[in-house]
């Protein structure tokens, strides 16, 4: 099944730096894992903001929710998801 998941990350002003750069350390981490794995087959930055578009492509919305409750990043996000099936008019196969 494929996601399509907005991501926007909100840290505290005052959170520690330190604390900050290991989050996204970890977070780098983990992202790359999973495209690794294939389970997260795109990661764009939207222009402009702290936040990215991506895909997922997961066997079931509980694993989304695991996988994204997983990330390191997740208690200072706001996440907005959106099922994708495919389109009558789309002429890629393999779009899922
Ligand atoms: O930077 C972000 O958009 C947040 C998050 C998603 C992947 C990653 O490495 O960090």
């Amino acid at each position: 099944m494929l996601f399509h998941v907005k991501m926007t990350v909100k840290l505290p002003v005052d959170m520690d730096p330190a604390k900050a750069a290991k989050l996204k350390a970890d977070e780098k981490e983990l992202a790359q894992r999973l495209q690794r794995e294939g389970k997260w087959r795109h990661l764009w930055r939207i222009a402009g903001h702290y936040a990215n578009y991506s895909v997922f492509d997961l066997a079931s919305v509980e694993e989304l929710h695991d996988t994204l409750m997983q990330l390191p990043l997740f208690p200072y996000m706001e996440i907005e998801v959106d099922g994708l099936c495919r389109h009558p008019s789309s002429i890629h196969e393999d779009d899922r």
